[in-house]
């Protein structure tokens, strides 16, 4: 039965590059991703002067532990938060003017709490147009440290970018955070840390950076756990169908591979070793209420396999996927009545009615250029012929291979 190759984590790539460039000596980063989020990431650190090597299997990073080599850049984001919300804090690290741009729907997205606890640590920021948001341009002087308070209510990205500055300040970070998401993104950011040589300490809801630097290394990059998602749901909804994702087993860093927990309580077997993780479909798949704080990029993989649940599936506790690449909640919402589904959703919640109506075979899905949208849906498509899709080229951001990587797992699974 299939073992699929998935490519490496976007969230882990994104880190590792941060830390190359920080770190004193030439960092290998074995396995990253090449996706439009991360080459957008390494071509947004060459504008800041690093110097990224790639090769098909590994990039080297040139650190610069005294921030770019350049006194004067221009930065396009392109769609990828991490970039968005990382580079502009690695920058203010460093001596020079930087100006940060992004897409259109990067624009939207927020990222005020960083920036006032960027300027609270003394950082010239200043949003060109809407306060908050993209374009924005740093003139960065090194950063002193010291206390600074944050809300990462809405996203954790604000808590890891000012976890990474920690070492590059000259006196450390306290972070006190008055309100947090997505935690275990936060764990694969202090442990990414410790591989770099620091060591994060966290008494309560304060952080603890010390400073001096990191330390280059070769990091090898683990599968992308949200990207397995579709694949471990494609096995759940098929009756005898196996899918094993090698490299992301019980030492895993990402919270995302919680998911299968998700699987597993639905009736799917699933087994998680220190090789890997296997979910096999069992041809129960039933009803649940379940809370996606911690693993909210998986909702959308969810609520597209829920039609065909035995009862209702309920997602709670999710405000925050209105704020990614579209509000996932209505589109998931909107994507699912098209097929003919009964939705509930509120503002943090989404609820879905099993059963579909096969009359709405061959419906068009509409993608609002989310990666994630195409890719849960391909998972409706298993059961549900003709399903096309918008924009089905956006699943790029995170795995431009994801269309043929689908149509061979369905050939191997028999559909
Ligand atoms: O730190 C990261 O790499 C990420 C954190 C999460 O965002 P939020 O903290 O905004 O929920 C997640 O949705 C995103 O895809 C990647
Ligand atoms: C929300 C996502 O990405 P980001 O916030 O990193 O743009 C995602 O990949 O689902």
């Amino acid at each position: 039965m299939p073992a699929v190759a998935i490519p490496g984590s976007k969230s882990i790539t994104a880190r590792a590059l941060f830390l190359a460039a920080a770190a004193d000596g030439v960092t290998t980063l074995v396995r990253p991703l090449r996706s439009d989020d991360t080459e957008g990431f390494a071509e947004g650190l060459s504008r800041l002067g690093y110097r990224v090597g790639r090769t098909p299997e590994s990039w080297q990073v040139d650190g610069r532990p005294e921030g770019p080599a350049v006194a004067e850049a221009d930065v396009y984001c392109r769609d990828g938060a991490t970039t968005a919300r990382f580079l502009p804090t690695l920058a203010a690290a460093g001596h020079g003017t930087y100006r940060f741009d992004a897409s259109a729907q990067m624009r939207r997205r927020p990222l005020l709490p960083l920036s006032r606890a960027l300027r609270d640590l003394g950082v010239d920021l200043r949003h060109e147009e809407a306060e908050g948001h993209h374009p924005l341009t740093v003139r960065a002087s090194g950063v002193e440290g010291g206390e600074v308070v944050l809300d990462a209510g809405q996203s954790s990205q604000y808590l890891t970018a000012l976890l990474l500055l920690g070492p590059l300040t000259r006196r450390g970070l306290r972070i006190r955070v008055t309100d947090l998401v997505s935690v275990p993104y936060v764990e694969i950011t202090i442990a990414m840390m410790r591989a770099f040589g620091v060591e994060v300490a966290r008494e309560g809801n304060v952080f603890v950076v010390p400073p001096g630097g990191y330390r280059a290394t070769t990091y090898a990059i683990e599968p992308d756990a949200s990207t397995s998602s579709y694949f471990f749901a494609a096995a759940a909804v098929t009756p005898g169908a196996e899918v094993t994702v090698p490299g992301l087993g019980t030492g895993a860093l990402q919270g995302d591979l919680g998911f299968v927990d998700v699987l597993r309580r639905m009736g799917a077997d699933v087994s998680v070793t220190p090789e890997g993780a296997t979910v096999r479909g069992t041809g129960r798949l039933r009803g649940l209420t379940v809370t996606m704080r911690d693993i909210s990029d998986t909702m959308p993989t969810l609520a597209a396999l829920a039609p065909f649940a035995d009862g209702p599936v309920r997602i709670e506790d999710v405000a925050n996927t209105r704020v990614k690449e579209c509000d996932r909640l209505e589109a998931c919402a909107e994507n699912l009545r098209r097929l003919g589904v009964e939705v509930a959703v509120g503002p943090d919640w989404i609820e879905i009615r099993p059963g579909l109506d096969p009359a709405t075979a061959g419906a068009e899905i509409k993608t609002y250029g989310d990666h994630r949208i195409v890719m849960s849906f391909a998972v409706t498509g298993l059961r549900v012929p003709g399903i096309s899709f918008d924009d089905p080229g956006c699943v790029r951001k995170t795995f431009p291979g994801f269309h043929e990587a689908f149509a061979a797992l369905r050939r191997d699974i028999g559909h």
